[in-house]
């Protein structure tokens, strides 16, 4: 028997995980990882030990989201205690980042480490499902940014009143009604379609986004991204090198990057400085080490940035000032770090991860989904 230990809730509409807790080759162990700090790193070891004391070897783990974070992540003091490299396989984690895991003392012990993929046919799950809920989640930054719908509604919530909420405040403080199409006295609603759009990054994510903004939007696409084009003739190509004198022909910016030294503050003074010097749409998805934020500040005071979208920030799960700021509250639109969270995402990260765990620990299992 093969006991698979999970520190994170799997999803309850999970196929794989029914099918786990019905297989006799297999016993299912819980110790959930708390987020509320109710659980330590010391009180995760006296667990380990236990269950060495008891006899239970713990062969393969679930890590789920957020994994290990709760008690400070997977340490090396861990993973050197015996009880834990000399009975552990394997681990899944269930997002696609690998954060707060120590890869190197993993690897030292051929413990192996999985993450959500869903780039592969190999399974029976939807593939590019996250690249596609996070390209849902930019294009809703960037419509927000040409149409400002969340300011409409807001302004509708407050005054009950279909002609109020539209109603355009005049420098001298009177009031005109308006169609729809003033924001205020100096800026505009706009249409996206036929803008230009630069996507930075062009990987799972970049390309959906893309898609979704070239048919949903009707815009332009350019983009940029290291190692050269890619095959889409109707999408037009910036080597990186070049990227600063291309960039003042943009109305929106998406980041669809990773978050790496290379790509560290990418966005700063000096980019922006190239950048159209009003009504710019700024998006990151990607991680927000990517932005300068004290940059990107600037521009939204000075009136460069007519919008900025953000679903990663620079210290999560604290969210930053700028966009707290009440004089930048109808130039923000923020999400917490949800453009993968969706149910699919969600019931297909644990299908992954338990496949990936049993296929791991019983190789030549031949028999359903969980063949190779
Ligand atoms: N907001 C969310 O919920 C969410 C969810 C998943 C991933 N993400 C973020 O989105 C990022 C992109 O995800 P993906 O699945 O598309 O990744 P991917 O690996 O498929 O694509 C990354 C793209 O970035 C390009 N790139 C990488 N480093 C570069 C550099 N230094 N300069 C120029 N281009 C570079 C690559 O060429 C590729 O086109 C992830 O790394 C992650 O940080 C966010």
């Amino acid at each position: 028997m093969l006991n698979i230990l999970f520190i994170q809730e799997p999803s309850v509409n999970s196929t794989e995980y029914h099918k786990l807790t019905k297989d006799d080759r297999f016993n299912v162990i819980k110790y959930i990882l708390a987020t509320d700090g109710s659980i330590t790193k010391e009180s995760f070891i006296e667990f380990l030990m236990q269950c060495n004391r008891d006899g239970v070897q713990i062969n393969g783990i679930f890590a789920g989201f957020p994994a290990f974070h709760p008690i400070g992540g997977l340490t090396q003091d861990i993973i050197e205690l015996p009880i834990f490299h000399e009975n552990v396989k394997c681990i899944a984690l269930c997002s696609r980042g690998i954060n707060f895991v120590d890869l190197e003392t993993l690897t030292k012990y051929n413990i192996e480490l999985f993450h959500y993929d869903d780039s592969s046919s190999d399974s029976n799950i939807a593939i590019n499902q996250v690249g596609n809920d996070v390209a849902d989640c930019a294009m809703w930054h960037v419509l927000e940014g040409f149409r400002k719908f969340s300011l409409f509604m807001n302004e509708t919530i407050t005054t009950k009143h279909s002609i109020k909420s539209r109603q355009v405040i005049r420098d001298d403080g009177t009031t005109k009604f308006a169609f729809g199409h003033e924001l205020n006295a100096n800026q505009f609603v706009l249409s996206p379609r036929g803008q230009r759009a630069l996507i930075l990054g062009m990987g799972s994510i970049g390309c959906l986004i893309a898609t979704k903004l070239q048919y949903g939007l009707g815009m332009e696409i350019h983009y940029s991204k290291r190692g050269g084009p890619i095959k889409n003739d109707s999408w037009k190509y910036h080597p990186m090198d070049n990227l600063h004198e291309e960039l003042y022909q943009f109305d929106a910016i998406v980041i669809a990057l990773p978050g790496t030294t290379e790509t560290f503050h990418l966005v700063d003074t000096t980019f922006l400085s190239k950048c159209k010097n009003d009504n710019l749409i700024l998006v990151n998805v990607g991680r927000a080490s990517i932005f300068d934020m004290e940059a990107i500040t600037q521009g939204l005071s000075k009136g460069q940035i007519r919008h900025l979208g953000m679903d990663v920030f620079t210290n999560e799960p604290l969210i930053d000032s700028c966009l707290l700021d009440s004089r930048n509250k109808n130039k923000v639109t923020y999400t917490p770090h949800i453009g993968s969270g969706t149910k699919q995402v969600f019931d297909q990260s644990t299908d992954l991860a338990i496949t990936q765990l049993t296929r791991w620990l019983l190789p030549s299992d031949t028999s359903s989904s969980r063949s190779h």
